[in-house]
């Protein structure tokens, strides 16, 4: 009998009666003052393998209703049982149907636990907010997760971490994982990124300032000057944006706050926020190889060009990494967002992995929850989406139209290429001593930058730490841009002689450029493709995330957190200021400050609110 529920919210029970050996229980609900209508209550099995099988999962699904408040049940033991009460009377056929008032369950339901997510939820929590985390996959990171194989602990997406020093306002990840009471030891790099580019120009983007300058212009001496403004004109930024405490740009009371404390440097974000990186190096540099290289240095961060690239994101990143520094967890990126998670469950926030959800419920015009794949239905005040903006639309609100926001979304951007990725093991000796962590290859020609499988990423993570491969090994994880209709509808032998042919070039493009020998040093090898990204992070065509159609205005039209569905937010690289760990955890932050002012648990002005999010609405028709 168990006579406690482990959650006791106003219309939500959730008991875990896993490793009880009991094949009838009896359930006593401890109810809220109401009294309820009506309960669901529905079985699933606990044990992973279970759950990889549907039929197990249809063979124990059941429902039943009652306007009591005990409750027997039949429920097999390794079981876990979800029972929704009061306000919805949900019928067998899993129609629903209002029925009474009641509160409801959570304060916000979070689709996803990628870093923006749990950002999200974290910051939620620490708020006082109850949070439900629910992640498709059986770890949380999404992009930001790591695997095991053979010894060897791989990152899922790349290793540079920005925003991840003790120092600044910028240092987003230190402040989410602080703000839960979570710390990382981390490892300085020394060298944010070797590239090695056309015309044998190769530059190391040293940790200092001042060394990577004094490199740059050995190489681009008469454009000495031109280098010098440009990149102070990104600290200029990038300053600007330190100074400022980082919170919702659509919350007026904290908008106008930091417009009255620090009117200049909002004044400088203000005047910044529709410019790209290349037109303002334009201004100061004719060299076409310079002007190529900064197309790089953009190109690496948001996978198009200079031209391209907001001013603001350029500036950040151009910056940071001497400010604060890149620096590695220890350990891997995935313990990034393992620290993120427990520091939600510490909050009294739950997460739930294997937890598909396939719909986003509405109600009225009102996201109110969310039905997963095995038909559990989980309700909030609040949705928040990590999935992409295309994915939360196209496919989890089913039957709703396209609100008139979003198709001006579509219309600037579209999504970013997906990567083919190698991770592999390799003898350490291969290496040459000295060999920097995060490499950038292009070898011939400028104008491949851009396309599919024309310049290789490489990151080899354990030249900081070497825990993370086995003994007189390293890892090299390898990646270059791909898109998904190289590898669809391939049977599936082709599909494999595919990837081994590409990741076979690629093996023999960085053999010739920098570590000879490299064949015969793989001890470990594994491909991914855009398929690989679309299947594991449930993101539409694998995608890396939103690129604008041409030249787009800054950031103008980059949408923030709040959707055209009330209720219902979007946190992740499809938001403002897209793609990057320190950028979704900056889209976490202010996706959790505009909730947190709409269910009450920060101060907001209704009024206010309604005049700034049309003015937002209305700047992003300019981009
Ligand atoms: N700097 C780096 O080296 C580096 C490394 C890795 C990732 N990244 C960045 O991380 C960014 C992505 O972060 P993010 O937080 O936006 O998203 P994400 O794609 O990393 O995470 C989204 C999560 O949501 C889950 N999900 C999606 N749809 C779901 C559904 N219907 N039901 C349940 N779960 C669902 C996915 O499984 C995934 O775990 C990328 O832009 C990339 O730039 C950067
Ligand atoms: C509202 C209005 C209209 C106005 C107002 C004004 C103002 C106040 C404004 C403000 C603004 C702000 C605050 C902003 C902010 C921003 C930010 C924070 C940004 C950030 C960004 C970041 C980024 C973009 C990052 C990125 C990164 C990445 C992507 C990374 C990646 C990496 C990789 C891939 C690596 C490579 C590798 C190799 C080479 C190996």
């Amino acid at each position: 009998m168990l006579n406690s529920p482990l959650l006791s919210f106003p219309n939500y029970y959730y008991y875990n009666t896993c490793n009880m050996p009991l094949t009838v229980q009896t359930f006593n609900l401890h109810l809220p003052k109401f009294q309820p209508l009506a309960f669901r209550a529905t079985e699933f099995p606990c044990r992973s393998s279970d759950y990889a099988s549907p039929a197990a999962i249809r063979g124990v699904s059941r429902s039943t209703s009652c306007r009591r408040s005990k409750v027997s049940l039949a429920v097999r033991s390794e079981s876990a049982v979800n029972v929704v009460v009061g306000e919805e009377d949900i019928s067998e056929s899993g129609r629903r149907r209002r029925v009474s008032g009641g509160g409801e369950g959570f304060d916000a339901i979070v689709i996803g636990s990628g870093i923006g997510g749990l950002v999200a939820g974290t910051q939620l929590a620490v708020k006082g907010a109850r949070v439900l985390v629910l992640e498709k996959y059986v770890i949380p990171g999404g992009s930001s997760g790591f695997y095991k194989r053979d010894g060897y602990t791989f990152d899922v997406g790349s290793s540079v971490m920005f925003g991840f020093s003790d120092k600044g306002n910028l240092n987003l990840i230190t402040q989410a994982l602080e703000a839960v009471g979570c710390q990382m030891q981390v490892i300085p790099d020394p060298t944010t990124v070797h590239f090695h580019l056309p015309n044998d120009l190769s530059v190391r983007v040293h940790r200092e300032y001042d060394t990577f300058i004094e490199e740059l212009t050995c190489k681009f001496p008469h454009e000495k000057e031109g280098i010098l403004k440009f990149y102070g004109e990104c600290w200029k930024i990038f300053n600007a944006l330190n100074s400022l405490e980082l919170k919702s740009l659509e919350e007026p009371l904290y908008l106008f706050g930091q417009f009255f404390q620090k009117p200049a440097e909002c004044l400088t974000l203000a005047y910044y926020l529709p410019q790209n990186a290349g037109a303002i190096a334009r201004k100061y540099i004719q060299d076409m190889q310079l002007l190529s290289f900064i197309d790089a240095e953009c190109f690496i961060v948001s996978t198009v060009n200079a031209l391209q690239t907001p001013m603001i994101n350029a500036s950040m990143v151009l910056c940071d990494r001497h400010y604060g520094g890149i620096n590695y967890p220890l350990g891997g990126v995935g313990g990034i967002a393992m620290s993120l998670a427990k520091g939600l469950i510490d909050q009294g926030s739950e997460i739930l992995y294997k937890a598909n959800v396939t719909n986003i419920i509405v109600d009225q015009g009102k996201a109110v929850g969310v039905r997963l794949s095995d038909g559990r239905e989980f309700y909030a005040k609040t949705i928040i989406s990590n999935a992409t903006r295309w994915d939360t639309f196209g496919k989890l609100l089913k039957g709703e139209a396209l609100p008139k926001e979003e198709e001006n979304f579509q219309k600037v951007y579209v999504k970013a290429p997906s990567f083919l990725s190698i991770h592999m093991g390799v003898k350490a000796e291969v290496l040459p001593p000295d060999t920097d962590c995060h490499h950038f290859v292009l070898e011939n020609d400028w104008t491949s930058l851009e396309k599919p499988y024309g310049s290789i990423f490489l990151s080899i993570p354990t030249v900081l730490d070497s825990t993370l491969a086995p003994e007189g090994r390293h890892i090299l994880h390898i990646f270059t841009t791909s898109s998904m209709e190289d590898w669809e509808g391939l049977p599936r032998e082709e599909y494999e002689a595919k990837k081994q042919l590409v990741a076979d070039e690629i093996t023999s493009r960085l053999e010739k450029k920098l570590f000879p020998g490299l064949r015969a040093s793989i001890d470990f090898m594994e491909v991914g493709t855009p398929k690989t990204h679309r299947r594991y992070l449930a993101r539409d065509e694998g995608t890396y995330g939103p690129m604008p159609r041409s030249i787009p205005k800054g950031l103008l039209g980059m949408p923030f957190n709040t959707t055209g569905i009330d209720g219902l937010y979007c946190v992740g690289d499809s938001c403002f200021p897209g793609q990057g760990v320190i950028a979704v955890a900056f889209s976490g932050v202010m996706c959790a400050h505009r909730v947190a002012a709409d269910i009450g648990l920060e101060k907001k002005s209704p009024v206010l609110d309604a005049a700034l999010l049309r003015l937002l609405g209305w700047f992003r028709t300019l981009a």
